[in-house]
């Protein structure tokens, strides 16, 4: 086990939802009373043999991996940090009432993993929060690898980053931050870590993503306190994952952890740190070389070398992947579909795990990463672009586009709209299945498409909402949809990756330059406006979204592709334009997602990315209006962001976070409207009508009531027609109060 010659390979996490998503089938079971909790625990036990099978191709295994729904909830269980709220008798009741939310409560904050599609579940945290060890499920997660025979790696949310993730409770007093609780808090894992050395645990691996990001010198000596604490209890393995440690690197190894698993993707830097700092050639360091966030076939041979750095610094050498395998897919072999030459540089989670093994494998192969193909380029579009100039700025400003605006498509105060998604059914899944696996022919998809486009918009006319959406009955999902029809994508059959909870996503994979071939949207939003005298929405994913959820080519900036998806975007928007459509909204919701986890990235990022959103857009005319919709909070970051794409409404999520949203937008140079979400549509929970008014209050008081908008936080795809009628005819009831209040 302690075998310190070798190289030894490792994974940091894995995919958890199970190969044919088996966890979220039974998760969904079990939440619509469907199946009780001795089903859903004997379908997880089945995903985490499953994950332990494909896992033992490597010298050692992380545990403890296996979530029901989200793993920072995971440790604020094991660390008892259970909001009141949320305790009932039955712990997995207590489980799901703190993720979703139920009758009695509302959930917890969700909001988003660093710079990934990931959403986790915000810890509250106060000063009275009374932590206490609960390591069972660590303790059970070990010794089911165990008793399997495999040298199993207790893994668990470092103690800094879960303060780091959380948010003061409701309450609590204004100069109070979570991480004020360190202490404390590691107390508790000091007898967790305990509890896992007498299961029988030699190395525990603490993530600590959080040190990714830029850490001042108080919260690096916070990590120096905490660690100096730890290593006396369990020998500790320090992950990171979502770039360089950079300045907490010497922290670390100074507070004397047994090791550290390097990011050398995305964190190549800390290797470099690494060579310049004394480090003992006791230290097990692990390389990250093989990508956990994106699903190219690794370099063997550039990885190699990297290993061979390591080697020279240390006898205790691992290879890994560079963050938890979560966020790729798990098996290349599911896709019979694509391109060969495509296959041929691809990489899912159980190709990675070969290449990881092969890594330590002195005889393993050590290829280099074959150049795409010439096919894949598009002179045609980088000439375009080249060409481009100042078209991707707005002849006018907003102030002078309001009036003609207004007058094309008058509205009363507070106008009332949604997201753009409807529910979809179970029956507009099976159709869309039935018609991809050829059961169905393209006329009777349409007409069933087309039939719920009908149904949506009346039922919105019966509603009285303002401003209406063909809600997208026809899309699998806002960016998948898209990447159908553009060259230069592929999408997969079965890639999917967990988004949050049960939801997940098939990223698709932008291999090569990106063209239009035909209008993607323009037919279902001119029919939807074909049957109604209210205006319809055109409804389209901006660039910046559309790369943030596909696994993007890496040999080219971001930026160029960007421009690339802004450019066929730019088209579709003038086709919907020249159909008539006069509101046209493009969605940004990962505009926030992409912002580099350091600050000294993000002046760049925000230049480039609000330019592509932009190019998409300013070719309108002036009294064509454009929305723009942008989900999870801490948008205090990207505030200018949100002004520099020169919308003239905004939609945003607000109400988890309870219009805190307000107070960033408060002093920002942001001028247009903005629609902050007063119904949380991520939870099952029907907002009372005077729950929302109150927000909308809120809002008005804040911005206005020639500012602002009424509509929900997101679009309603994931919910169900039994909460979004009564949900839709508060809000409307809500606008209405509030507008009469105004007037
Ligand atoms: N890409 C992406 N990221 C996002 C969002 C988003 O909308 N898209 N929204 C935010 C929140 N995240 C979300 C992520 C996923 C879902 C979601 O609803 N996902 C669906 C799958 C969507 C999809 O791809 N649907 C396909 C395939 C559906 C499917 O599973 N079909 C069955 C067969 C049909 C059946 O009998 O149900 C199968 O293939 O096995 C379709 O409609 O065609 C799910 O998990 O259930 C919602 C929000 C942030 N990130
Ligand atoms: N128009 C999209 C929808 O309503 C926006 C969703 S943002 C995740 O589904
Ligand atoms: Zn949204």
């Amino acid at each position: 086990m302690n075998n310190r010659t070798a190289v030894r390979s490792t994974a940091l996490g894995y995919p958890r939802i199970g190969s044919n998503r088996e966890l979220k089938r039974a998760l969904e079971a079990h939440w619509s009373g469907r199946l009780d909790a001795a089903g859903l625990e004997r379908a997880a036990a089945a995903v985490r043999a499953e994950m332990l099978d494909d896992l033992s191709v490597l010298d050692a295994v992380p545990t403890g991996v296996f979530s029901y729904y989200d793993h920072v909830l995971d440790t604020a269980f094991a660390v008892d940090a259970v909001a009141p709220r949320h305790r009932r008798e039955d712990p997995l009741a207590s489980y799901f009432a703190a993720a979703r939310g139920d009758a009695e409560a509302a959930p917890l904050e969700m909001t988003k993993w660093f710079d990934t599609n990931y959403h986790y579940l915000v810890p509250e945290i106060g000063p009275a929060t009374a932590f206490a060890a609960k390591p069972e499920k660590a303790v059970a997660e070990f010794l089911e690898a165990r008793e399997r025979g495999l040298d199993a790696r207790p893994v668990l949310v470092g103690p800094v980053s879960f303060l780091l993730l959380a948010k003061p409770e409701d309450g609590a007093p204004e100069d109070f931050r979570p991480l004020d609780r360190i202490g404390d808090l590691v107390e508790v894992y000091t007898e967790i870590l305990t509890a896992l050395g007498r299961a029988g645990a030699g190395l525990v691996q603490l993530d600590e993503p959080a040190l990714a990001a830029d850490r001042t010198p108080e919260e690096l000596a916070v990590v120096a306190a905490a660690y100096r604490r730890l290593v006396g209890t369990a020998e500790i393995l320090v992950a990171g994952g979502y770039g360089p440690f950079g300045e907490s690197l010497p922290v670390l190894l100074d507070a004397g952890v047994e090791g550290i698993a390097l990011d050398l993707v995305r964190g190549r830097s800390d290797l470099d740190a690494l060579e310049t700092l004394n480090v003992s050639r006791e230290t097990f360091i692990v390389a990250g070389v093989v990508d956990g966030r994106n699903i190219w076939r690794t370099d063997l041979a550039k990885a190699a070398e990297d290993v061979e750095r390591v080697r020279a610094l240390t006898d205790r050498v691992g290879v890994a992947s560079s963050s938890s395998l979560l966020h790729v897919p798990v098996d290349l072999a599911a896709e019979t579909g694509l391109p060969a030459e495509l296959v041929a540089r691809l990489s899912f989670a159980r190709q990675k795990l070969a290449e990881i093994y092969a890594l330590t494998d002195p005889d393993g192969s050590r290829e280099p990463r074959p150049a795409a193909p010439d096919a894949w380029r598009d002179d045609a579009v980088r000439a375009r672009l080249a060409g481009l100039g100042d078209d991707a700025d707005r002849r006018i400003p907003y102030a002078d586009r309001r009036a003609p605006q207004a007058e094309r498509v008058p509205l009363p105060p507070l106008p009332t709209t949604t997201i753009g998604s409807f529910p979809q059914t179970a029956e507009l899944r099976k159709a869309r299945a039935a018609h991809r696996q050829g059961l169905m022919i393209d006329a009777d998809y349409h007409a069933r498409m087309k039939a719920e486009v009908a149904t949506v918009i009346a039922e919105q006319e019966k509603l009285g909402l303002d401003v209406l959406v063909h809600g997208e009955p026809e899309r699998n999902d806002m960016v998948q949809y898209f990447a159908e029809q553009l060259t230069g994508f592929a999408t997969t059959a079965a890639g999917w990756v967990q988004s949050y909870g049960s939801r997940c996503v098939r990223p698709p994979v932008l291999f090569g330059d990106v063209a239009r071939t035909a209008p993607m949207t323009v037919p279902w939003t001119s029919y939807a406006q074909s049957l109604t005298a209210k205006p319809v929405k055109g409804m389209l994913t901006g660039p910046v979204t559309i790369l943030a959820w596909s696994f993007v080519r890496d040999d080219q900036p971001l930026a160029d592709t960007a421009d690339q998806v802004a450019l066929a975007l730019r088209d579709e928007v003038a086709d919907l334009e020249a159909a008539g459509t006069a509101i046209i909204q493009v969605d940004e919701p990962a505009l926030r997602e992409l912002l580099p986890v350091r600050a000294a990235g993000r002046a760049a990022y925000r230049a480039w990315a609000t330019r592509s959103f932009r190019i998409a857009t300013a070719g309108v005319r002036p009294d064509t209006a454009i929305h723009t919709h942008l989900c999870y909070s801490e948008f205090g970051e990207v505030i200018d962001a949100i002004a520099a794409l020169d919308a003239d409404v905004t939609s945003i999520e607000a109400s988890r976070s309870k219009m805190e949203v307000l107070a960033d937008l408060d002093g920002a140079d942001y001028r247009s409207a903005v629609g902050p979400g007063v119904w949380d549509i991520h939870s099952p929970r029907v907002p009372a009508a005077d729950e929302m008014a109150a927000a909308l209050r809120l809002a008005v008081a804040a911005l206005g009531a020639g500012r602002v908008w009424a509509n929900p936080d997101c679009g309603l795809k994931t919910r169900r027609y039994e909460e979004v009628v009564p949900a839709l005819q508060g809000l409307v009831e809500a606008a209405r109060t509030v507008r009469a209040e105004a007037a």
